[in-house]
C-alpha cells in the first residue's frame, strides 16, 4: 500500500502528520509513504530526519493586505500554485498512491487537488476549531474531511456530509506517556509541584514578559516553575531575568529553557500548564488529562486560538485569560489558587480527559481504509 502525506509550515500541521505515519508503520510496516512539503518550512528538514521520503514543491500564501504590492505578489502566488499542481500530478502519476492525506498548510491544497481529481481517495485534516483557507478551498474536491473540534463541523459549506470527527493524531501518540522523572533533566524535583509555562512551538512574548513582570511572585511561590521562552527569545529574556529576578541558578526551584524536544513526556510529569491555545498542544492536554490555563495568541486567523480554547474552558478542562488580561493580576493569581488546590486541578484534569481522543489516529486509518474499499 502507498500513502501519500503532504502538509507543513508550522509544528501544528507536521507533527499530526508524522504521529499519523507512526502509527500506520506501527500497524503495517510494508506501507510506502511519500511526504509533499515545502522547501522553506519546518517540514523540510524534521521529515526527512524520520527517514520518510520527502519531495518539496514552491507555495506561497495569499497576502490579505491587497494594495499593489499585495495584488502583485499574489498574482505571483497563482503563478506557483498552477506550477505546483502540474507538479503534483507528475508527483502523484510516478508514486501511484492508493490514498492522500492532507494536513493543512498552503503545500496541501495543490497536491490534494491534484490527487482529488485523479479520483484517488483524498482526506483533509483540520486541527483547529476554525478551518483555515487551504482546507475550506479543498473541502468540495477530496473525499472526506476529519476535524478534531465539534465547532469545525459547519464551516464546510455544502460538504457536510464530507466532515468525521476524529480527533488529532497526535493525541494517540502521546496518550499512554506516564508521569516520569524528566523533570530532572531541567535541574528540578520530580517529587515536587511543578507549573510549566510555554508560550506555543515558537514561544510568546507576551506570555514571557507576564513572567519577568511575576517573577518575584513565582520565585518566593511554594512550588516549582519550568519556564519555557522559545528559540528566538531565550537570550533576551535570560538576561532580562538576571537583570530583574537574580540568577536562576541560585532559584533551583525555577529553570527557563529555550525548547523540549519531547514536550509531552514534561506535559505528563507536571501538576499545570500555562500556554497558548495552539490546536495540537490542546490535543496533547486533553489527551494526557492536564489542567492548564490557556492564553490565545491574539494574532492569528480569525482569533482561532480563542475558539480552540473556549472548547477546554467551558468544559471545565482548562481556564481562558485573554491576553489583555496579563497586565492585571489575574495570571499570578490564578496561577496561585491552582497551585494551592489539588482537588480543582484533579476535576479539570479529569474533564480534560474526557474531551481527549486517544484513537484519534485509528479513527483516521479506519476512514482512510473505507474509502479505499470503495
Ligand atoms: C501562532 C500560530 O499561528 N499558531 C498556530 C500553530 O501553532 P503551533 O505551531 O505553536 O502549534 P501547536 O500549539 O498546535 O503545537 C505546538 C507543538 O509543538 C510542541 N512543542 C512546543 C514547544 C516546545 O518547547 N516543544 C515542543 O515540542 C508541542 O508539544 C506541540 O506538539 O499551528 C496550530 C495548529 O494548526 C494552530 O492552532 C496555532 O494557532
Amino acid at each position: 500500500m502507498k500513502i501519500l502525506v503532504t502538509g507543513g509550515g508550522t509544528g501544528g500541521h507536521i507533527y499530526p502528520a508524522l504521529a499519523l505515519i507512526k502509527r500506520m508503520k506501527a500497524i503495517n510496516d510494508d506501507i510506502e509513504f511519500l511526504y509533499v512539503g515545502t522547501h522553506r518550512g519546518l517540514e523540510s528538514t524534521i521529515v526527512p530526519n524520520h527517514s520518510i521520503p520527502f519531495k518539496a514543491l514552491k507555495v506561497e500564501g495569499f497576502k490579505r493586505k491587497l494594495d499593489f504590492e499585495g495584488l502583485k505578489y499574489n498574482l505571483k502566488t497563482i503563478g506557483y500554485f498552477i506550477q505546483s499542481i502540474k507538479r503534483s500530478k507528475k508527483i502523484i502519476a510516478e508514486f501511484s498512491p492508493d490514498a492522500v492525506i492532507g494536513t493543512g498548510g498552503y503545500v496541501s491544497a495543490p497536491v490534494c487537488y491534484a490527487a482529488a481529481k485523479k479520483g484517488i481517495p483524498t482526506v483533509i485534516h483540520e486541527q483547529n476549531s476554525v478551518a483555515g483557507i487551504t482546507n475550506k478551498f479543498l473541502a468540495r474536491y477530496v473525499s472526506a474531511i476529519a476535524i478534531c473540534f465539534k465547532d469545525a463541523e459547519n464551516q464546510f459549506k455544502g460538504q457536510e456530509e464530507k466532515v468525521v470527527f476524529t480527533g488529532n493524531p497526535r493525541a494517540q501518540e502521546v496518550a499512554d506517556i506516564q508521569a516520569n522523572d524528566s523533570l530532572k533533566r531541567f535541574g528540578l524535583d520530580p517529587k515536587q509541584l511543578t507549573v510549566l509555562i510555554f508560550g506555543g512551538s515558537r514561544g510568546a512574548a507576551a506570555i514571557n514578559n507576564t513572567v519577568i513582570d511575576h517573577c518575584q511572585a513565582l520565585v518566593e511561590a511554594d512550588y516549582q516553575v519550568l519556564f519555557v521562552t522559545g528559540r528566538e527569545h531565550f537570550e533576551a529574556l535570560s538576561s532580562k531575568w538576571k537583570d530583574s529576578c537574580g540568577s536562576e541558578n541560585d532559584q533551583s526551584k525555577i529553570s527557563i529553557v529555550p525548547y523540549i524536544e519531547d514536550l509531552p513526556s514534561v506535559f505528563a510529569s507536571v501538576s499545570l500548564v500555562v500556554s497558548r491555545s495552539g490546536a495540537t498542544t490542546l490535543a496533547e492536554l486533553t489527551a494526557l488529562g492536564v489542567p492548564s490555563i490557556l492564553i490565545p495568541s491574539p494574532n492569528v486567523t480569525e482569533d482561532h486560538q480563542t475558539k480552540n480554547a473556549r472548547s477546554l474552558s467551558e468544559a471545565g478542562a482548562a481556564e481562558l485569560i485573554r491576553e489583555d488580561e496579563l497586565s492585571s493580576s489575574r495570571f499570578i493569581e490564578t496561577v496561585n489558587q491552582l497551585m494551592s488546590d489539588v482537588d480543582m486541578r484533579n476535576d479539570m484534569a479529569a474533564k480534560a480527559k474526557q474531551l481527549g481522543v486517544p484513537d484519534a489516529s485509528d479513527k483516521i486509518i479506519h476512514l482512510l481504509m473505507t474509502l479505499m474499499n470503495g
